[in-house]
């Protein structure tokens, strides 16, 4: 019997994908080839949302499979699958087949509560019985991605199913993804007791070799809220990788140095580390660290400046000034790092900050990512200093450090007597950025704080009073922005004239936090709220948005800064934008969007929030003519 024309499109579709995942075909092609593009417009007029058949609705379980392999947005088949009947569901989907639709769909990260119910809801009542090892993997990771362990008996459903399935053939990839996976999905109420079920996840993936990267880093997050912190010891010592597990962080930074590449990172490291056992006065753990690395001639210009500091005794080697350049095998990171330090004068933060532009500039393979320079830094720095100006003794939290560029230039903005807390999930990142933190001598004022933010900000509620956050700067996920505002509110750590400013929300955007506030200004839980248009920090003609929001003081109690029923679901189109956002980040990271490509994608996302009434306020740019230029640049879209 012939295929049905809609079958043959989404078998194409298929084999472009596999042709994808078996790298016979560039990224690139696969997203901007004609022939991708005429399969997923055929498809596209071939779908009808009405009446769909049980064959049809496989069919769409296929196309999204493969679209969403190929990263790639197909509005119809989203909103097919969306629109299903719950009896397609449960009569015509196998088990397979139910695990393929929610882990395609969960790729695309759409924020969507209403369908996130539909789908817990399917997981209950159909259950997880004779799920393969390596169908519950993929499905838990959906699940906990999609947060579905909100809904009732998710939780419940998953750890049956681990209790009958044997996991321990799966490869560390896909361990560590159910360790994380279970984590995540579990009730907060649960603390650290022992989850059971996580068990023998744990025990197969200490007899692995080589975890590293993104997977270490799951499994150390996940195991201790796993009751499992025992494990994290085990792990750690089969792996290599830039991870911190919880405790004694000096420590582990100590290990960490030994995996670092280049001599410059692990200076940098073990300047960090010493560092840490200042703030605790450990001062002979300190010089411990300084013996060694003058052992090993690893002394810098930061060692130099922190042991004066502390009134350290050991000698030094190299001498004064300490090794100046990073050495071979040094990431760009690093070698900003020791660029500014040998460019700027100790204890001068503008000459520093300068030191970081400069070394952006050289050319374009050394561009960093600031999102607090050039115009955007002005509307920043002019926000920042007029905040510091109305309260003394500040404290902001940073998300994102990075170098420590905006956490320095915040600080000296706010003024003295204010503190900053900077978050950065990246060890070593946060080891450069406290490197140039000390260098400047600002480490009385500025802490850095190594995790993910979700987990520091939970930390912080432990810490501070209720109120006590005056300025918040994001610049870290623009995905999660609109997320990590609301925790912040619930929270209840900002201050009634809390000032908040983002960065980077029109690129790649963050279509939802814009949302959120702009719904928030309208019940007065910000006094202002304004929305700067700016070329994009080195580009003539590619256009962001900073956001500044100022808390409204008249609000009576901090109670009514809680989000909650002030939320108005953001219209689906922008749902589906803030999608594409994401989606163009994934492309960036594998090298298929050029400066061009952005400069026009970033109009795209103009309009679709223009669309959904929200507009910038106020331009800042340093020509009109290149402003006008940006603002006639059209998107060919890459998403159907
Ligand atoms: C663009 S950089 C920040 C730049 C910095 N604010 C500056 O201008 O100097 C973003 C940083 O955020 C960190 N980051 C991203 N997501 C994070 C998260 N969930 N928690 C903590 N840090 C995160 C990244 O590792 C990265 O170093």
């Amino acid at each position: 019997m012939a295929e049905s024309p809609l079958k043959q499109a989404v078998l194409t579709a298929g084999s472009l994908a596999a042709g994808l995942s078996a790298r016979r075909r560039k990224v690139g092609e696969v997203t901007l080839d004609p022939q991708t593009a005429d399969c997923a417009q055929e498809i596209r007029n071939m779908l009808r949302q009405d009446d769909v058949s049980p064959e049809v609705a496989q069919d769409v379980v296929r196309a999204l499979s493969a679209f969403g392999k190929m990263r790639i947005l197909h509005t119809q088949v989203l909103n097919v699958l969306r629109d299903l009947p719950e009896s397609t569901w449960k009569e015509s989907f196998s088990l397979s087949m139910m695990v393929e639709a929610i882990s395609s769909y969960a790729e695309f990260q759409l924020e969507d509560p209403e369908f996130n119910q539909v789908l817990a809801g399917l997981i209950v009542s159909r259950g997880l019985k004779h799920v393969k090892a390596f169908e519950l993997a993929k499905l838990v990771f959906a699940a906990a991605s999609l947060e579905l362990g909100d809904f009732e008996g998710v939780y419940a459903t998953f750890l049956e199913a681990f209790r009958n399935t044997d996991m321990t053939r799966l490869g560390s990839f896909d361990l560590c993804r159910c360790l994380w996976s279970l984590a995540r999905l579990r009730p907060h109420t649960g603390g650290g007791k022992l989850v059971v079920e996580a068990k023998p996840l744990a025990k197969a993936l200490a007899r692995k070799r080589g975890i590293f990267g993104p997977s270490l880093a799951q499994a150390v997050w996940a195991l201790p809220r796993l009751g499992l912190s025992d494990d994290v010891e085990k792990i750690l010592e089969v792996s290599s990788g830039a991870v911190l597990a919880p405790g004694d962080q000096a420590q582990q930074l100590r290990r960490l140095a030994e995996s670092c590449e280049s001599p410059g990172l692990q200076a940098a490291v073990l300047n960090a580390a010493a560092l840490r056992y200042t703030k605790v006065k450990d001062f002979a753990k300190c010089n411990e660290i300084f013996e060694y690395m003058a052992e090993k001639d690893l002394w810098t210009p930061v060692s130099y400046a922190l042991a004066k500091r502390v009134g350290s005794h050991v000698q030094g080697s190299p001498p004064l000034p300490g090794m100046r350049t990073p050495g071979p095998k040094a990431h760009k990171y690093v070698r900003a790092l020791y660029h500014a330090l040998s460019r700027a004068k100790p204890l001068d933060a503008q000459s520093a900050l300068a030191g970081l532009e400069h070394f952006s500039r050289i050319s374009s393979r050394n561009w960093l990512k600031f999102g607090a320079a050039d115009e955007k830094g002005k509307v920043l720095e002019d926000a920042w200093a007029t905040h510091g100006q109305k309260k003394e003794d500040c404290l902001a939290v940073e998300f994102g450090t990075f170098l420590g560029y905006s956490a320095v230039k915040m600080q000296q903005q706010l003024g003295d007597g204010s503190r900053v807390i900077s978050f950065e999930m990246d060890p070593e990142v946060a080891c450069l950025a406290l490197n140039f933190i000390e260098f400047v001598g600002l480490s009385d004022v500025i802490e850095v704080r190594i995790g993910q933010c979700e987990d520091l900000v939970d930390n912080l509620k432990e810490e501070l009073e209720p109120g006590s956050v005056d300025v918040v700067y994001m610049d870290h996920n623009q995905m999660t922005y609109h997320r990590d505002l609301a925790q912040l509110q619930q929270s209840r750590l900002l201050s009634r004239e809390v000032l908040f400013a983002a960065t980077q929300c029109l690129k790649p955007g963050a279509p939802l936090l814009l949302w959120q506030l702009v719904q928030e200004r309208k019940v007065d839980v910000w006094s202002a709220l304004e929305i700067v248009s700016c070329p994009d920090c080195g580009f003539n003609r590619m256009e962001d948005w900073v956001v500044l929001a100022r808390g409204a003081a008249k609000t009576r109690s901090l109670k009514r800064r809680e989000p909650k029923n002030l939320r108005t679901a953001p219209p689906r189109d922008l749902v589906l934008l803030a999608a594409e956002c994401n989606l163009m980040r994934w492309r960036t990271a594998k090298g298929m969007v050029d400066e061009k490509l952005w400069d026009e994608f970033v109009q795209y996302v103009r309009r679709g929030m223009e669309r959904a009434g929200i507009s910038n306020t106020r331009e800042n740019w340093p020509d009109q003519k290149w402003f006008d230029a940006a603002r006639k640049l059209e998107y060919q879209r890459l998403d159907y």
